[in-house]
């Protein structure tokens, strides 16, 4: 355990590992597009080259600005709720608008409208990487000017993690916690609503595509629509919950959190539908029926993981969670130890795991690209909870140690 007040051990292999990743996310981002559009579309081994002015287009920093600027205003539209965070430093706790769900909504309701009205969604297929570029490039200047923002915020206002003293380091990591525009929360509205509805915008396009190019979208392309749209709908319904995650209470914003929230989701995470509009697969009802179950089951352990884990601490005497059985810690709060979080430490990683692999399975098994999602998401998940263990190990000393004794799988029961 780090002793109180000593620098926070450095993590992602220190600057040199920052710098790779700054280098490595964006190439690997580009590597998918691409491959996704070839022939062979292998994720291993160099696709053709694009074409000369493929990346750039004029139209793409307009559009890109314009729909953060579309989601900025959705942002700043009366709440149903407004939710407050967990407490700082300086013992305040900042205000958050619980309208994401509404955002998505209304987004839809616009697109829905422009559709009516002759706009040519499809199209936006063929803008993918001129808008993959803008939003590395954005991510990278946003970046740039949230560190310089943080040179004038007050330490009770920085993160534990990104304020090293290393430049590349703490650009890659984020040095303040909570940067602000105005009433815009930065990294709370990057997390959730550019990124994951222009997730959602861009397999709808390709959906749409499909449909113009073959004469309506495949079984394949409905499914991962359809589950995609879930995962994300979902989310935003649950908005208050990101409140609690690392992101939010203890990270910084930085190059990581900007480009993974507004690039690296958008463009990545849509890489099956991508792959399907350029390589249709077969797909029949029965296989297609058992997909749908394994989503099923992902999410019903996804989401019962997450909303037991929810409603526990928001009041442990809830009569859903009343009965389970729990250890009681140092800091006041207890841990649960049976139901959900009895079985894994970390079961909502399992559900959400297992979705990730529904949403590939409709892909077939004749290429591993669009397997990458459940790959990359496994490191992700694997490397989180290595960082959430260390956190719960400072917070929670001997208490955690004994629930991790009770309750020794991560990930996996009997296995990880
Ligand atoms: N699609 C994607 O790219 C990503 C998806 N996710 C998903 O987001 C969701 C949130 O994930 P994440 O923020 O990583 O972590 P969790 O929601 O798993 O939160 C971890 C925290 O939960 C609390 N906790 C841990 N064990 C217990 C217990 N036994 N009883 C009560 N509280 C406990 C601790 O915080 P405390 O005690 O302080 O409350 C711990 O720090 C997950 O479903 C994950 O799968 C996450 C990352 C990326
Ligand atoms: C680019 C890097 C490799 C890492 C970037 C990480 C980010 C993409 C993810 C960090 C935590 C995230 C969460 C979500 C999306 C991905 C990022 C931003 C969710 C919003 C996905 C939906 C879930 O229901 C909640 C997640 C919270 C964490």
């Amino acid at each position: 355990m780090a002793p109180q007040g000593s620098p926070a051990p450095l993590e992602f292999g220190g600057p040199l590992g920052a710098a790779a990743l700054m280098l490595l996310l964006p190439a690997t981002m580009f590597h998918l597009l691409l491959a996704a559009r070839s022939g062979p579309a292998r994720l291993l081994g160099l696709p053709a080259p694009p074409p000369a002015g493929a990346l750039w287009s004029p139209a793409a920093p307009l559009l890109w600005l314009s729909w953060l600027g579309l989601q900025a205003a959705f942002y700043l539209l009366p709440a149903r709720k407004v939710a407050e965070g967990q407490e700082l430093k300086d013992k305040s706790r900042l205000r958050y608008p619980i309208n994401g769900f509404q955002a998505l909504v209304l987004t839809a309701l616009l697109v829905g409208l422009g559709v009516c009205a002759g706009l040519p969604l499809g199209m936006l297929t063929d803008m993918l990487l001129p808008l993959a570029a803008v939003a590395t490039l954005a991510a990278f200047l946003f970046s740039l000017l949230l560190y310089l923002k943080a040179l004038l915020a007050p330490a009770s206002a920085l993160a534990p993690g990104g304020n090293s003293g290393n430049p590349i380091y703490d650009f890659f990591l984020g040095r303040e916690l909570n940067p602000r525009i105005g009433p815009l929360d930065c990294k709370y509205f990057c997390e959730l609503r550019p990124g994951l509805i222009g997730w959602v915008l861009i397999n709808l396009a390709l959906l749409v595509q499909e449909a113009e190019l073959r004469g309506s979208p495949s079984l394949a392309m409905w499914l991962v629509n359809g589950f995609q749209l879930l995962y994300v709908g979902d989310a935003l319904w649950h908005e208050e919950a990101i409140l609690t995650t690392m992101d939010i209470t203890h990270d910084g914003f930085g190059f990581m959190l900007a480009f993974g929230d507004l690039a690296w989701v958008p463009f990545t995470y849509s890489l099956q539908a991508q792959f399907l509009l350029y390589h249709p697969q077969p797909l029949e009802l029965p296989m297609a029926s058992v997909i749908c179950l394994v989503n099923a089951v992902g999410y019903y352990i996804f989401r019962g993981a997450n909303s037991q884990k929810n409603t526990f601490r928001k009041n442990p005497s809830d009569p859903r969670v009343a009965g389970l059985e729990t250890i009681s810690t140092a800091t006041g709060k207890q841990l649960l130890v049976s139901g959900w979080w009895g079985m894994v430490r970390h079961p909502n990683y399992l559900g959400d795991l297992i979705m990730a692999l529904a949403w590939s399975l409709p892909c077939g098994v004749s290429h591993l690209l669009p397997y990458f999602y459940l790959l990359y998401f496994t490191a992700l998940l694997v490397h989180r909870e290595a960082r959430d263990e260390q956190q719960c190990l400072r917070k929670y000393g001997l208490a955690w140690r004994e629930y991790c004794r009770r309750v020794p799988y991560r990930i996996v029961p009997y296995v990880y």
